[in-house]
């Protein structure tokens, strides 16, 4: 496809610079707002817009930095915008998450000023502590490049210090997985996951369906290959154990922001005495740890966690045997109408969001506050929007550069009826 010289003028959640050709959206892949560039056009289906990549900047702007990841400056899907000087990419991701709130969730003059994105500490590079890396064929261990299986062998630099050491020693099998956590005291583990049993070739939407259910790391063996394969996680006064490939947030610092952060919002909003809680998308209870021992004038009497993952509700029931909570293992849907009435609700679900089913049961449900979670602006938007339109306000949120170098941000929101 053709190449076009253009004006970038905006921003755009998701990461790509905005210009405007004969009429069209342009989202361009690695500009910045102010840049003249050269772009090469990837997509170009639809007749509102179209897609194009970075082939040459003509004219640069003043917080275009050299690349901090060389993982991402070889091609490497995982860093977006290390090229972009930190506090300025905050500003953009701050505009975009505004711009998603207003035009997705339909927030306006009457709801709190749009969030800044806030650091969780002080280094924008070293913040991840797990990550999950392909094996070639040939033993050579990397990500992928962007929408390709093409192997990047060159370092990311979001791990923390120490988690990308030695790959290639670590004797992970051709073609398999490593996944690789730092714990609480920063030492590394690292597991294999064995090639998918079943993935085929099969290009079709049967085999690709096919392919991501044997992809599913429940499904594939896994071998220890450093340290231990369950991982010691600390917040606060307590530790969970959970598996390497099991869920746990990305960033080191966001279990004990968010969860302080939570407990912040709902004094915030006035929370207080015996509350019950439901932790909905709870994982190992992080959240629901964090009321509970939170000093903050109200006392956790109950508490429902919900989630899918087996290994995180267990890892949830032994760090939090002293305290009055429930597990309970399936999807949200299915299991929020039969739990009893919650006082307070946090909601911390995947990229894909609540979801209308949710929202509604946990409206039905008349909690007196809700704190919301989103790692995806426009489905956090679109929940929040939702909320709103059946008597829920908003009354504070907070943004987070929770994965610093990329486009993605994590938001909070409390709510009251
Ligand atoms: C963003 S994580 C949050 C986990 C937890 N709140 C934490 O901070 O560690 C989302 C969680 O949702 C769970 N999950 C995804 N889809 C689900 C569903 N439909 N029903 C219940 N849990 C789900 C995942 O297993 C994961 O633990």
């Amino acid at each position: 496809m053709s190449d076009l010289d253009l004006d970038v003028t905006g921003y755009a959640n998701g990461g790509a610079g905005v210009a405007r050709h004969d009429g069209r959206v342009i989202f361009v892949a690695g500009a910045l707002p102010g840049e003249r560039v050269r772009a090469h056009i990837v997509d170009d289906r639809k007749a509102s817009f179209a897609r194009a990549v970075v082939a040459e900047v003509l004219d640069a702007s003043a917080h275009r930095v050299a690349a901090a990841c060389p993982a991402a400056a070889a091609g490497a899907g995982c860093c977006d915008l290390s090229f972009v000087e930190p506090a300025y990419a905050r500003e953009l991701a701050a505009g975009a998450l505004g711009d998603v709130l207003a035009r997705i969730g339909g927030f306006g003059v009457d709801a709190p000023a749009a969030p800044a994105v806030e650091t969780l500490g002080d280094q924008s590079t070293r913040w991840r502590v797990r990550t999950r890396l392909a094996v070639g064929a040939d033993g050579a261990v990397g990500l992928r490049a962007h929408r390709s299986s093409t192997l990047v062998t060159q370092p990311c630099a979001a791990p923390v210090d120490g988690l990308l050491d030695g790959l290639t020693d670590l004797g992970a099998a051709p073609g398999s997985e490593l996944v690789l956590a730092a714990d609480a005291d920063g030492l590394r583990h690292a597991v294999e996951l064995a090639p998918p049993a079943g993935g085929g070739r099969r290009t079709d939407r049967r085999g690709r369906a096919q392919r991501a259910r044997a992809h599913t790391t429940r499904r594939r063996t896994v071998r220890t290959l450093a340290g231990d394969d369950r991982v010691e996680h600390r917040v606060g006064a307590r530790s969970w154990s959970v598996p390497v490939t099991g869920f746990w947030q990305a960033h080191r610092e966001a279990p004990a922001v968010y969860s302080r952060t939570a407990a912040d919002l709902l004094a915030r909003v006035g929370v207080t005495g015996d509350v019950r809680v439901w932790d909905l998308f709870g994982g190992a209870g992080v959240f629901t740890a964090a009321l509970c021992d939170a000093d903050r004038g109200f006392t956790v009497t109950a508490a429902d966690i919900v989630d899918t993952d087996p290994d995180a509700l267990a890892a949830a029931e032994h760090t939090l045997a002293d305290v009055p909570v429930a597990v309970h293992r399936g999807d949200v849907a299915a299991l929020v109408a039969g739990l009893d009435r919650p006082d307070v609700v946090i909601a911390d679900p995947p990229r894909s969001g609540d979801g209308a089913e949710v929202v509604d049961a946990v409206v039905a449900a008349e909690p007196s506050a809700v704190v919301q979670v989103g790692c995806d602006a426009a489905s956090f938007a679109r929940d929040l929007g939702r909320f709103a339109a059946q008597g829920y306000r908003v009354r504070a949120w907070r943004g987070f550069d929770a994965f610093p170098m990329t486009h993605h941000v994590e938001a909070m929101a409390v709510l009251t009826r």
